[in-house]
């Protein structure tokens, strides 16, 4: 089965406009690689900079964050259609830290993900449990649970074009990277979920990235499993070492 592979780096809240230039400069050649999809996913004020920074590159834009109305009076949000007109292709949904550093709940990750569809986005969409589910032997429950509510009322074809990002919390900055076994095993959970939601070709088609402390030195483990189809990168992200993931 041929899933395109997909790395994106999400720098999270790091990069001033004129560092994010530099450092798209600094990647350039490191990240050239026609046979997968590169993404950046930067600060919203980086956005502009980093397209301009990428242009005539292989590497597609990602965004971090949005807010589910097009516009309005939403103080200090942008909307999937300011992102689509700078030009941005993926957004992260769903990330941990936003989930539990700014109270995101499931039914905003759908509708987040449904928005995302309507305004021509390709979601990332992240899960993962924490330390304590991992411990409780609870985990496959709770991120397959995350996964139908995330997905409510999103169609087959929809799934086909999204990603999906298994990040264990307790690996996420941590430099505890799961075992390539341990990431794979969920991996394999996430595709049995969407298959069992939707049918095998859907699940075929959805790409699963692994995300938590992926580094130049355990890429190409965790990439040789048969379900992890990309990385979704924090720190490593923001260094020359980025390029040894996309080739790995
Ligand atoms: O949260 C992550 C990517 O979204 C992972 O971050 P780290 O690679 O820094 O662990």
């Amino acid at each position: 089965m041929a899933r395109r592979r997909i790395i994106a780096g999400n720098w999270k809240m790091n990069m001033t406009p004129s560092q994010a230039v530099e450092l798209c400069a600094t990647l350039k050649d490191l990240v050239k690689n026609d046979d997968v999809d590169v993404v950046y996913c930067v600060p919203a004020i980086d956005i502009v900079p980093v397209a301009e920074a990428i242009k005539g590159t292989n590497v597609k834009l990602g965004a971090e964050n949005f807010y589910i109305e097009d516009k309005g009076a939403f103080t200090g949000e942008i909307s999937a259609p300011m992102l689509k007109d700078a030009g941005v292709e993926y957004i992260i949904i769903g990330h941990s830290e936003r989930r539990d550093i700014f109270g995101e709940n499931d039914i905003l990750i759908n509708a987040k993900v449904k928005k995302a569809f309507a305004a021509g986005l390709k979601p990332i969409l992240c899960c993962g449990e924490s330390l304590a589910l991992r411990k409780a032997g609870t985990y496959k429950e709770w991120i397959a649970r995350q996964i139908k509510w995330d997905l409510t009322d999103v169609t087959a074809d929809q799934v086909k074009e999204l990603v999906i990002a298994y990040e264990p919390i307790w690996a996420i900055g941590t430099g505890e990277t799961a075992t390539a076994d341990q990431a794979q095993e969920v991996c394999k959970m996430i595709r049995d979920v969407i298959a069992e939601m939707y049918d095998a070709p859907t699940a075929e088609a959805v790409r699963i990235q692994y995300g938590g402390s992926m580094n130049a030195g355990n890429a190409a483990e965790l990439l040789s499993k048969d379900d992890i189809d990309g990385g979704l990168i924090g720190g490593a992200a923001l260094k020359p070492d980025f390029g040894k993931i996309v080739n790995a």
